[in-house]
């Protein structure tokens, strides 16, 4: 959980060879790095820029008299910094450099940079290379900085899949102009799968502690009550098992976009770019934050032991934060998002509807009202309709400050409050769709019948959630939301009896988890009690710090 060194080397530095480097290339460095042969990492975010890639500082200056890159660190702030696995394990990097070629600068491009020499591990001459110091987690990752000192590297160390630049300087633009952002596209479609993996987890150790726990009563006169009975709990719990498990369905969607995308490229088709970057910007923005709002939550679901790591609730929240800033800072990119919702909108007014991608398609179609009554499919329309509605008012509001004369950037800062929102009502539309096409799709009818339950709760959850919206222009009345709370109390007694099963389902070994309070046994306080024992603090009766503090100042006369 803490993370391991050389896991950026499988999740980012062998998929930015895979996907950028040449098939000639890779037949030099691919196998040795699948061998592990070589390590490396993904050198991009430098000490002044991450978000803003444009900005990164980093040079690689094309020397046409030697065929050689000139890679520099300028100043302080350019300097390499974050990159997983680069302080101390790594002795290559895929790193990210603004090229240079004829004085021309022709923006960020990648290329493949030795740093340690192979046999002795020491770092070469040209490059200065350590660890950034412990962070809120994932300890166990060796993040580090990089500088150059015109450090020169052949030509041919360009990754060359898409863009080339000929030994005489020439160079050949790649096909989209942001295709050398593969590695990232690559993580953030995985993103969905990873979070809910981590909510999962929280989730586990919650569920199965809830049912050990006993206090207080609900009849009173009867034994205590196991914790997960109270309706509280469960409203506490079970919306984000359903999430897990919604994440996990909409990350499998984005997995095998993302496959299909790597596939056309190399066929010179790029047109799936746009929507990709689009949707999984989206969804690893709201899929982190409602990961980490869910772990915290599972946290505060187990009192006070939920509080000490022997819960191990808390490691996981700091190994699943991260990724609301790692692979592109939230806000950024629900504003990445945001772009192409106004650019849709945009092409409505124009009267070129019938252009939009099928994710964006319902931002066209308008509906009056609707019957929740009569099952899922209205809940979708009715997210449709609060999506729609937040869109098309964060749009008119950037498009009537353009024409009020302010600049695209200004106008665009003052509607981005607004432009975010509707990011999030959108995605969170997509991850309902696709978990209501999961479920139809699964065939055994009794996991069908449970899976459909915790859909139920998640619609209903997630409706009331965003009711503000659907309440402002009228769309649903105050019965109809009374109606939406009745269902979601519903599903809650529903799912009460499954709940176990739901987080075992996932099969985490006791291992994996390493938590005294999600034991599969249920063994829970002995086990606390043992673990409090081998505290390095109980090693012996009395501490050294009583000779030297604790006993001069009880003597003290003062
Ligand atoms: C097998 C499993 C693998 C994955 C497992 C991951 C799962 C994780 C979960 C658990 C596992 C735990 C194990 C440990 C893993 C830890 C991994 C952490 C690793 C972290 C790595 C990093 O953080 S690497 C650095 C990431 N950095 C960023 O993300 C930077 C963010 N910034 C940007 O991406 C860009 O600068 C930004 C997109 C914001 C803007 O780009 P810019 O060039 O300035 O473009 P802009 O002018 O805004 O837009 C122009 C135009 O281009 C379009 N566009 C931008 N990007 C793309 C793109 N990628 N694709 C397509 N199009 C793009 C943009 O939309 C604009 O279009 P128009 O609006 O003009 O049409
Ligand atoms: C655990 C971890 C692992 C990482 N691993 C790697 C790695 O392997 N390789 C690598 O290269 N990098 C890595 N990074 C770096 C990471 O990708 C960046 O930190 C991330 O992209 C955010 O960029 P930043 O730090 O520049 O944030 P900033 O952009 O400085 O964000 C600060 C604030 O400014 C806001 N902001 C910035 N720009 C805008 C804008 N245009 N509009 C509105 N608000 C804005 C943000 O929303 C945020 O609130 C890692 C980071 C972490 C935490």
């Amino acid at each position: 959980m803490e993370g391991h060194p050389l896991a950026l080397h499988d999740v980012m530095f062998i998929p930015a060879l895979v996907a950028q480097a040449s098939d000639e290339q890779n037949k030099k460095w691919l196998r040795r790095a699948q061998r592990r042969e070589i390590v490396g990492c993904y050198a991009q975010t430098e000490l002044g820029h991450g978000s803003n890639l444009r900005k990164l500082e980093t040079t690689a200056t094309y020397d046409v008299s030697t065929q050689e890159f000139v890679l520099h660190t300028p100043q302080i702030t350019s300097l390499k910094w974050w990159p997983g696995g680069l302080g101390k394990s790594s002795n290559y990097a895929v790193v990210v450099a603004n090229m240079i070629v004829k004085e021309k600068h022709l923006g960020p491009h990648s290329f493949l940079v030795q740093l340690r020499d192979e046999i002795t591990h020491q770092s070469l001459k040209g490059i200065t290379v350590g660890d950034i110091g412990p962070k809120l987690s994932f300890n166990a990752i060796d993040n580090g900085f990089l500088g150059f000192d015109n450090y020169r590297i052949p030509r041919t160390n360009l990754l060359m899949r898409h863009s080339r630049v000929e030994p005489d300087g020439t160079y050949v633009k790649p096909p989209h102009a942001k295709i050398n952002y593969s590695a990232m596209v690559r993580v953030r479609s995985h993103m969905a799968t990873g979070q809910g993996n981590f909510l999962a987890q929280a989730l586990t150790i919650a569920v199965r502690y809830s049912t050990v726990r006993r206090q207080g009563f609900i009849e009173s006169g009867e034994q205590e009550v196991k914790v997960l009975d109270y309706q509280t709990q469960q409203h506490r719990l079970f919306p984000s098992i359903a999430k897990a498990y919604a994440f996990t369905f909409a990350g499998y969607e984005t997995i095998r976009l993302y496959e299909q995308l790597l596939k056309e490229v190399d066929t010179g088709n790029v047109s799936l770019m746009a929507d990709l970057h689009a949707l999984t910007s989206g969804l690893k923005s709201v899929v982190t934050h409602q990961t980490a709002q869910g772990i915290e939550q599972a946290r505060m679901a187990c009192g006070g032991h939920g509080y000490s790591q022997a819960s191990y609730i808390s490691e996981i929240f700091g190994v699943a934060v991260g990724g609301c800033t790692y692979e592109g800072e939230n806000m950024v990119m629900l504003l990445q998002l945001a772009r192409y919702l106004v650019k849709s909108v945009e092409q409505i007014k124009a009267g070129e509807s019938g252009k939009l991608g099928p994710l964006v398609a319902y931002l066209a179609v308008k509906v009056d009202g609707v019957d929740l009554e009569k099952g899922v499919e209205e809940y979708m329309k009715a997210f449709q309709h609060v999506s729609r509605l937040q869109t098309w008012k964060a749009s008119e509001k950037f498009l009537k400050l353009l024409k009020s004369g302010e600049k695209r950037e200004v106008a665009w800062n003052k509607s981005s409050v607004e432009l975010t929102r509707a990011s999030r009502l959108h995605t969170r539309l997509y991850i309902a769709e696709t978990f209501k096409r999961s479920v139809q799709e699964v065939a055994d009818p009794r996991l069908k019948e449970v899976l459909t339950d915790l859909l139920h709760l998640h619609v209903n959850y997630e409706l009331l959630d965003m009711a503000t919206y659907a309440l402002e222009d009228g769309f649903l009345s105050s019965s109809q939301l009374d109606y939406v709370r009745d269902q979601l109390y519903f599903y809650l007694a529903k799912i009460r009896p499954n709940a176990v099963s739901l987080v075992d389902s996932w099969e985490f070994s006791d291992m994996q988890l390493r938590s005294v309070l999600g034991r599969r046994d249920g063994n829970v306080y002995e086990n606390l009690v043992a673990w409090a024992k081998a505290s390095p603090l109980n090693k012996t009766d009395v501490l050294p710090s009583v000779e030297k503090y604790l006993k001069p100042m009880m003597n003290s006369k003062l």
